[in-house]
Formats: C-alpha cells, structure tokens, sequence
C-alpha cells in the first residue's frame, strides 16, 4: 500500500470556528493525514471561503462545503467542534455513512449523547470534553483525591474562559465533577450545585459546586478545590494555548481510523483507562 493509501483522510466540520480553523492548519501539516475537507453551517460566512487560507496557510483551490453527508463520505474520521444540535446531527451521518467521529463539542444534552451513543453501535466515535494531556491526567488525579477525601472536604470546581463562551459549565468542569463524584461513589446529579445566588443557607454537607467566570480570551483554566477545616488542596490546570486541545484532537483522530465500532474516550487514546 503506498503511502498516500495509508494516510488518514480527515474532515473538519465547524471549520471556520476557533477550534475549526486551527484544526485545518495542524491536519495540513500532519505527516499521518490528509485532509478530506471541511464543512460549515449552512449561510455561515465561511462557507465558499479556501480552505489553505482559511488554516492561514496558502490558497488551496478547495473551498469550504455546507453539505456535511458529503464530508463524511469523503474522510475516513470526522473532526466535530461545533454547537451540540448540529453534533447529534453529524452523529447519525457519521452512522449512515460508516465513518468514524471525534467530537469536542460540548454543552451536550441527553438527547445528544444518546444520539452519539446510537451512531457508535454503528461506528467508531470519541467525546472528550477536552482534549488536553494535561486535562486527563487532570481527571485522574481528582478521582483519586475525591476517593481519598471525605465529606469533611467540601469540593469546589471553578472554570474560567474567554467571553465567546456558549455553555456553563464548560464540559470539563462537568467532567472533572463526574470524576470527584465517581471517586466518592455518589451521583453527580444528586450532588451538583451548579448555582448560588440571594439566600443560600449553609453549604450541603456532601454537594460538588460549580463557579462559572466569563471574561477576555481564556482558552481553559480549571480548578478543583477540596476545601476541609484548616487546608485546602487544590489541582488544576491552566490551558495557554488551544493547541493543546488541537493537538489532542488530531491525536484522537489518527488513533481512532480503523477502531471497530464504539465509544470511546480521551482516556482510552491516552492510556490512562485503568
Ligand atoms: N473538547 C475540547 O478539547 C474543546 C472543546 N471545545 C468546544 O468546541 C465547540 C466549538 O468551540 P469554538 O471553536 O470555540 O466555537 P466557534 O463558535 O468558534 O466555532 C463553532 C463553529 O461551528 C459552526 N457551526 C455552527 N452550527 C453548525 C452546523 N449546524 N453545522 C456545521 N457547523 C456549524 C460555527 O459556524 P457559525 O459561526 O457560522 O455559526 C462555527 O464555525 C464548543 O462546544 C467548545 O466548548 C472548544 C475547545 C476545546
Ligand atoms: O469553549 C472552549 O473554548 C473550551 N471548551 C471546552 C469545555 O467546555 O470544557 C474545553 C476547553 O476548556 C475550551
């Protein structure tokens, strides 16, 4: 086989996004990857803009689509980093058309994650609320402190990002609370306060509460406070750059061409599924 053969053909979809436009640049220059093509909501500026110039690199002559069924069928792996109804909708094309799907998008709903739940009896697909190394291992070491401490450590989760911000909390805020809810043993649902305001009365004894800031051009900082009588430990991770979650995004779409069919996680990319 040569080697054009065994490259991945990868498509972006939301291409003219903050995610989506990095991503083209980094699949164009991805020694394992070739890019498919990319895709775009339908009347968005980006749609019939060059692609090479939309990556900051050079004009290509392919320009941006607004039919997704035909970027699927044209790519080995999907890229999704879009807005959650349009996901659940790129999950059952990804279905129909046999192609594997990576998605960060997040501010998914129930109706969503069954529709990638649905899509992934079918083919390979991967949700990361980030993608980050460093937000992973994050997840590790939160699910072993919360299982570590009791309830006499109240635990706290504050996320700051940039002002263009749609969802609260961020995905990784809520991942990062499933993970201390799973060290605990407890519900997520059950314990989460995901907003204070006017009279509150004390703290629940056991409850996970979530701090929300919005403001300038933040890619990502996370952090998880377990506060107790007289300490507090305090883990967290601050993104600089969102080539961080790029990266990884690409990472997890090389990795996931040829996977048999299935949900997947960053976790199982980065080996930290233990
Ligand atoms: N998992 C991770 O590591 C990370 C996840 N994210 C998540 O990724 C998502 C996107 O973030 P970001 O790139 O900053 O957001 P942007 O708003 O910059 O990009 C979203 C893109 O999706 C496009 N879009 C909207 N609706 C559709 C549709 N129906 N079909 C195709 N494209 C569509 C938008 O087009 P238009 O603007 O014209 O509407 C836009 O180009 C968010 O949910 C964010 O939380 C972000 C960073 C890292
Ligand atoms: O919208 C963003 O920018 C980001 N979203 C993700 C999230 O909601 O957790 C990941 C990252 O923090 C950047």
């Amino acid at each position: 086989m040569g080697e054009a053969e065994t490259r991945a053909q990868l498509g972006i979809l939301g291409c003219g996004g903050r995610m989506g436009r990095l991503l083209l640049a980094a699949v164009l220059d991805a020694p394992g990857a070739t890019l498919a093509g990319g895709s775009d909501r339908r009347g968005s500026a980006a749609v019939g803009q060059d692609l090479g110039l939309l990556a900051g690199h050079a004009a290509m002559g392919r320009l941006v689509g607004d039919d997704p069924a035909a970027l699927f069928a044209a790519s080995d792996v999907v890229i999704d980093f879009t807005l959650p109804q349009a996901t659940a909708q790129h999950a059952a094309l990804a279905a129909q058309q046999g192609t594997a799907l990576v998605v960060g998008t997040t501010g998914l709903l129930e109706e969503h994650l069954a529709e990638l739940e649905r899509a992934a009896q079918r083919v390979a697909v991967l949700r990361a609320p980030n993608m980050s190394l460093g937000v992973n291992l994050l997840m590790d070491l939160v699910r072993q402190a919360a299982s570590k401490l009791d309830d006499a450590y109240d635990i706290e989760i504050v996320e700051m990002h940039h002002r263009h911000k749609v969802d609260a909390p961020s995905g990784t805020a809520l991942g990062l609370g499933e993970a201390a809810a799973s060290g605990r043993n407890v519900d997520l649902d059950h314990a989460s306060v995901r907003v204070r305001d006017g009279q509150t009365g004390p703290r629940r004894s056991g409850s996970i509460g979530f701090a929300t800031l919005r403001g300038g051009d933040v890619p990502g900082d996370h952090t998880v406070i377990f506060a107790g009588e007289g300490e507090r430990l305090e883990l967290g991770h601050r993104a600089s750059s969102r080539q961080v979650f790029v990266q990884g995004a690409l990472t997890a779409a090389l990795w996931l061409h040829g996977k048999p069919s299935g949900l997947y996680s960053m976790q199982d990319v980065l080996g930290l599924n233990t």
